[in-house]
């Protein structure tokens, strides 16, 4: 990648809650055009790790840079350079689709965007429910939804927490379109997932974290596969 260095740069990252040290010990390279996987079972710190990245929550120990920004110290410049899709929450329930996308366009004063969003509406079959309140949503149209809510600005930074969960293979497509898109236009990408099978699809490279702690990193040819699947699951037991 160029000599800019990583856009994304974790170092022997730890978050603590109270007892529980969701992360501990963490270290991530990502380079601009690659999308990284994060893979782990429940439980195992990926969330926390995104978290992290999205500026939404402080490392207790160890370093992470965003986009040249320190999440710690510049967690704002971090917000405006990534486009995040949360596992959970995000949506409010009593606006649209296409009300989320004139205030994320308003919050972050995008211009000309309209075409872009209908376009993303479309490709994640939301046009349809443009203009119905989000209540009553399925979990996979909210799921995609807040995907298509990340990739709106076209970040430099694309943090899609588990993107697949619930979504149909007509979802699962167009966000391997998204992810795409993005890496072909030089943002670093990073999923975190359970779903080491579509991970590989997705991704170049994984990160493998199990109870907090990273246990292995490869690129996804490795982890494709019968081969992949058994070296996977060798690294969780
Ligand atoms: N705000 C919090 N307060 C207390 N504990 C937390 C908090 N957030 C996460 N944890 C704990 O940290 C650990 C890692 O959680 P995290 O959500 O990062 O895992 P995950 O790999 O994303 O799991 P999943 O696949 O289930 O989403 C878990 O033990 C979780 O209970």
């Amino acid at each position: 990648m160029s000599s800019r260095g990583p856009v994304v740069d974790v170092r022997s990252l730890h978050v603590r809650f109270g007892e529980v040290e969701a992360v501990a010990g963490v270290d991530l390279q990502a380079e601009a055009g690659q999308a990284t996987a994060l893979l782990g079972r429940n439980g195992a710190g990926k969330s926390t790790t995104m978290r992290v990245l999205a500026g939404v929550v402080p490392p207790t120990a160890g370093s992470a840079v965003v986009a040249g920004y320190d999440v710690r110290t510049h967690a704002l410049e971090v917000k405006r350079r990534v486009g995040y899709c949360p596992d959970v929450g995000g949506l409010v329930p009593r606006a649209t689709p296409w009300e989320h996308l004139q205030l994320s366009a308003r919050l972050r004063r995008l211009a000309g965007w309209e075409e872009r969003g209908r376009d993303l509406l479309e490709r994640f079959e939301l046009g349809d429910v443009a203009h119905r309140v989000t209540t009553g949503f399925s979990h996979g149209m909210g799921r995609r939804l807040s995907v298509v809510l990340a990739a709106l600005h076209e970040p430099e930074v694309l943090l899609l927490d588990e993107p697949f969960d619930g979504v149909d293979p007509i979802g699962v497509e167009a966000t391997f379109e998204v992810i795409n898109d993005a890496r072909a236009r030089g943002a670093c990408v990073l999923v975190s997932t359970h779903l080491r099978e579509l991970a590989v699809e997705a991704c170049t490279a994984v990160l493998v974290l199990r109870g907090g702690a990273q246990v292995a990193t490869a690129s996804a040819g490795d982890m494709a596969g019968e081969e992949g699947a058994r070296a996977y699951r060798s690294l969780l037991d």
